[in-house]
């Protein structure tokens, strides 16, 4: 997605294509990360001591010095990113010219992520234990959260193209205006896609996390013989890297919940300072 071409940015169908890519991203790093033991001494806070005066945990530290180097390349001046940690230096190259996609606002929702992240998904992808991995495993914390940092705030790209429809944008003003977000919340939920996202998001999961080998059955890559999904599980030559239904369970649950609040989030403050064409 090309975030120089206003029109692209706003197109849905090119939004919804931006999504189906982040689906291969995030199952690769999930499956990534699921090599490793869940490691929980970086997660919790005061385990090591730093060169500087850092608190926090080891993955919080790890991804803090990275998000610096980030933002001095001006990762986080580009509308699809949004760092985790703060205080963050100012960019090194000049700013890029961005035209103005979306309205001014505040949404950043990397908090809930990172909660969800640690209470729910890396025990659920990896083993228990420490295997002393301890770079390895957060360098793959840092790539999941940031893929899925990203997707879930793409639901502001999202929203504003719907917002811009104009088909439906009387009706969003009214329901942005009355702060009725449940109603927003239907408007600009589609069933259909979400179903058909969750049924090719399985079928990648089997896929992705199967060992490819010379003797493994179409049917048994596509999950037609019943075989369960378990990570390790050797049976007809195949090994799961990844379980399919926890990846699912994963959209289901938390990344799909997670870009629809961003983008009723991002339409209720979506009016201020905006005044709409005299036709509307
Ligand atoms: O594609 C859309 O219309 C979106 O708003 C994105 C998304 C998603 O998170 O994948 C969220 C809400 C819709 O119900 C369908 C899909």
């Amino acid at each position: 997605m090309n975030l120089l071409q206003k029109d692209d940015a706003l197109d849905l169908s090119k939004l919804r294509d931006v999504l189906i890519r982040l689906e291969d991203t995030i199952i690769f790093a999930l499956i990534e990360r699921a090599q490793f033991a869940l490691n929980d001494c970086t997660y919790q806070p005061g385990v090591y001591k730093y060169d500087n005066d850092f608190k926090g945990s080891f993955l919080e530290y790890f991804l803090h010095e990275m998000e610096q180097v980030h933002a001095r390349v001006r990762r986080y001046t580009s509308p699809d990113e949004y760092p985790f940690t703060k205080p963050l230096p100012q960019p090194i190259l000049t700013t890029l010219d961005f035209p103005p996609i979306l309205h001014n606002n505040s949404v950043n929702v990397n908090d809930k992520i990172m909660k969800r992240y640690l209470a729910d998904i890396v025990p659920n992808i990896c083993s228990p234990g420490d295997d002393l991995n301890y770079g390895s495993s957060a360098t793959r914390d840092v790539e999941c959260l940031q893929a899925l940092s990203k997707r879930i705030h793409y639901g502001k790209f999202i929203a504003e193209s719907k917002f811009m429809d104009p088909k439906n944008q009387k009706t969003y003003i009214e329901l942005i205006k009355s702060g009725n977000r449940t109603a927003i919340m239907e408007l600009l939920t589609n069933k259909a896609v979400e179903d058909a996202l969750l049924k090719r998001l399985r079928r990648k999961a089997m896929i992705y996390g199967s060992d490819i080998t010379d003797n493994v059955s179409e049917d048994h890559l596509a999950g037609h013989n019943g075989t369960s999904l378990c990570i390790g599980d050797k049976g007809n030559g195949t090994a799961r890297k990844i379980r399919a239904d926890v990846v699912v369970d994963l959209y289901e649950r938390f990344v799909i919940p997670l870009t629809k609040d961003v983008e009723v989030e991002y339409l209720m403050q979506r009016l201020e300072g905006w005044q709409p064409p005299k036709d509307v």
